[in-house]
């Protein structure tokens, strides 16, 4: 048995005596996405009745969350959420879930400079012969959060692979605990299917693309769809920076797309991203994969780094606009929905390089539940989050068009953002333009 199997079997506990750290009070970091410590989750929530006021912090969150399911009057656990997804936005619609603002490539930064976390817990491979325990597809801001933590308790995971990148381990002497156990696979990310109108606006961001062009596909049906459609197109050459890798991705390099030889110095030839989020398939293609490296996220979304790619292309969507431009993608009102994450910082990023492109999409409207449109382009916003202001707002584009904001004033905003409204709300976004004095009597569409 060497040193490193020896510190092992000293550090290796149960979940019920590692959580036995925690205090009232304290700050927990849970690791994210597939890092979910499902073991040490279910000890900790079942010392509830010992503990007062722990807050939980992580994001990606795909459920169950024993410390917020079995708290629900929250007497003894807040959860806290720097991204949501489906069932952490369930979660805050019920007030068991509140949201932490953030841009994605200042995340590692928060927690070095300015948070604390007393203990930390996180899913991680099991421990190679050098005595290093590997993030996995779940790097973004794992080491930082280790870096800051007092306390550092592992959950081997055997499910999850080892995969290449940057800062992307943890050594045996940082660690205070381990803890094993049972886990059941890794949950899966399918990919959305597209609609008609999704369809229409992939065609115009496909029909913008070059060849040679380092692509950055966001969350959601759109960038999906998009990624499918690059797939069957003619382009070449293509490379991937991205912070999160996904299905469409994989979709590209079956095509034969994905080169990334565009690129250049240490990354020459790889693909870039700082979380995996897919399939099973989509997993095993990263996994020990030396062409993927998964990286934390202040150099994922590093705006200079993004700004130095040859011709990065910046694809993501949005949830509404307002007619001065400004763009929501992460609440609808005040209903919280997913974040900011890296949006603005690749928007930021392609905007800034000279041979960059950034599109942000969205459908014009949409219908509710009970069959009524909506219009997604609104007068004013009412109380919805600007995830990117109008000083940064660029090319906007909907199932009518695209328009590029950069540059214009309000009179021409509105024009354009009215003109790739949905026809059934153009007459009175016109009039409420005339009422805010952002329409002049020469515009358009009258
Ligand atoms: C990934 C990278 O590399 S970096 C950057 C990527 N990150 C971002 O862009 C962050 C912000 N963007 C996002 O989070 C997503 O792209 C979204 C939310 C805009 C769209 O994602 P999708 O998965 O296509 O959204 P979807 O249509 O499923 O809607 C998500 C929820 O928002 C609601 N919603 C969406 N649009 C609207 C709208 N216009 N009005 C009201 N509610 C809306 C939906 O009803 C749904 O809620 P539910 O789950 O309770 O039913
Ligand atoms: C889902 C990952 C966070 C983001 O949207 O940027």
């Amino acid at each position: 048995m060497n040193d490193y199997n020896k510190e092992y079997n000293a550090k290796l506990t149960t979940p019920e005596k590692a959580v036995k750290v925690i205090k009232s009070g304290d700050w927990v970091d849970y690791g994210c996405l597939h890092a979910y410590p499902a073991l040490l989750d279910r000890a900790l929530a079942d010392r509830k009745e010992e503990l007062e006021d722990v807050k939980v912090r992580s994001l990606l969150m795909h459920g169950p969350l024993h410390i917020v399911e079995e708290d629900p009057n929250q007497e003894h656990f807040t959860y806290n959420s720097w991204h949501m997804v489906k069932f952490e936005r369930n979660l805050c619609d019920r007030g068991l879930c509140y949201f932490i603002p953030m841009l994605f490539r200042n995340l590692p930064g928060y927690y070095r400079r300015f948070l604390d976390v007393d203990v930390a817990m996180m899913a991680v491979t099991p421990m190679d012969e050098e005595g290093y325990f590997n993030f996995s597809v779940n790097n973004a801001t794992a080491r930082a959060v280790l870096d800051t933590a007092k306390v550092i308790i592992l959950e081997i995971n055997d499910k999850l692979p080892r995969l290449f990148g940057k800062e992307n381990k943890v050594h045996i002497s940082e660690v205070d605990a381990i803890v094993e156990g049972e886990h059941p696979d890794l949950f899966e990310i399918p990919s959305a299917s597209g609609s008609e109108i999704d369809e229409l606006i992939a065609n115009q961001i496909v029909s913008q693309m070059e060849d040679g062009a380092c692509v950055q596909l966001g969350v959601g049906g759109m960038p999906d769809l998009i990624g499918k459609k690059i797939a069957e197109s003619d382009l070449k050459n293509l490379g991937v920076h991205s912070e999160l890798i996904v299905n469409a991705n994989l979709d590209m390099y079956k095509a034969g797309k994905i080169t990334n030889s565009n690129k250049t110095g240490e990354m020459k030839g790889k693909t870039v991203g700082g979380l995996v989020y897919g399939t099973k398939e989509l997993v095993e293609w990263t996994a020990e994969n030396p062409d993927v490296m998964i990286c934390p996220m202040d150099y994922v979304n590093d705006v200079n780094i993004i700004r130095s790619l040859d011709k990065f292309t910046s694809i993501n969507s949005c949830v509404g606009v307002d007619l001065f431009g400004q763009i929501s993608s992460e609440s609808a009102g005040t209903r919280h929905i997913s974040g900011t994450g890296g949006q603005l910082d690749f928007l930021t990023g392609a905007y800034d390089n000279p041979t960059g492109k950034s599109f942000i999409c969205m459908p014009s409207s949409r219908v509710d539940r009970k069959g009524v449109r909506h219009s997604n382009v609104h007068a004013t916003f009412h109380g919805d989050i600007i995830t990117d202001p109008r000083s940064q707002s660029y090319q906007l584009v909907t199932e009518y068009g695209m328009v590029n904001l950069a540059g214009r004033s309000t009179w021409e905003r509105a024009e354009m953002l009215i003109s790739v409204a949905h026809p059934d709300f153009r007459e009175e976004l016109i009039q409420s333009a005339e009422e805010m004095k952002i329409w002049r009597r020469s515009n358009k569409l009258k």
